[in-house]
């Protein structure tokens, strides 16, 4: 299942092991931040995920802690309004409120918006960030902008594709082509993409190696 996509180099299983311990535990939800003075102190490495709403965060993440009601997986796009903080193992797992939402109000979007540059540019133990596409989608102009943003506060980032169970064959590999010319532009990114699907779990054990592979 693993080696399906030759994306990414497929792990060791040393590394797939170590993978599996770290979200093998207990994950536990910390707290949801709205403001700069909210953060937990940064005395650990975290990594976080974004993605415009409906991407696929809440089930990615409940994918990889193995918990299923841990970030909510909701129909209704953009109700995650908060960055949230989670524990797995020795590291903080954040996840970002879900940008390029069109009912929010402007001022909500713009609050939402400052948050989101201050946290990206201002955190020191920020080490990656998982930034989600939508395979069907590709790279839209939210994405884009916050790849540029990721690339000005100097913070590396590496896409994830998901829900790749919903694209086969051609139109797969048309749409990793395209997303791969648009990470060219971004000299934060890394140029390899995570294909995962949380429906099926492909890439989840992958994604849970490159983590514990972050130092
Ligand atoms: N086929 C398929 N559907 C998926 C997959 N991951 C998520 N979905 C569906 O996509 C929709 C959105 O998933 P969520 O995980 O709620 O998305 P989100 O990005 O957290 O959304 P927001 O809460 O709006 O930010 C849901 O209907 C999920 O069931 C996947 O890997 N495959």
């Amino acid at each position: 299942m693993e080696m399906r996509f030759p994306e990414v180099k497929a792990p060791e299983p040393a590394e797939l092991e170590t993978g599996r311990l770290l979200f093998a535990g207990e994950t536990t939800f910390v707290k949801g931040v709205v403001a700069m003075d909210g953060l937990p102190p940064a005395d650990r490495m975290e990594i976080c995920f974004a993605g415009r709403s409906n991407v696929g965060k809440s089930s990615l993440i409940n994918a990889l802690t193995g918990r299923k009601g841990l970030a909510r997986a909701s129909n209704t796009p953009g109700r995650t309004q908060e960055i949230n903080y989670f524990t797995a193992g020795d590291i903080y797992v954040v996840d970002l409120p879900g940008y390029g939402f069109a009912n929010a109000p402007v001022a909500v979007v713009e609050k939402w918006q400052r948050l989101l540059k201050n946290y990206l540019s201002g955190r020191p133990t920020l080490r990656r960030v998982f930034v989600l596409i939508d395979a069907r989608h590709g790279a839209k102009a939210v994405d884009e902008e916050i790849m540029s943003l990721l690339d000005r506060s100097a913070v590396t980032f590496q896409v994830i594709m998901t829900k790749v169970d919903k694209l086969r064959g051609d139109a797969l590999e048309a749409s990793l082509a395209k997303t791969r010319a648009a990470l060219a532009k971004h000299p934060a990114a890394f140029p390899e993409l995570i294909l995962t699907s949380s429906e099926k779990g492909d890439g989840i054990p992958t994604l849970r190696a490159i983590i514990a592979g972050i130092s």
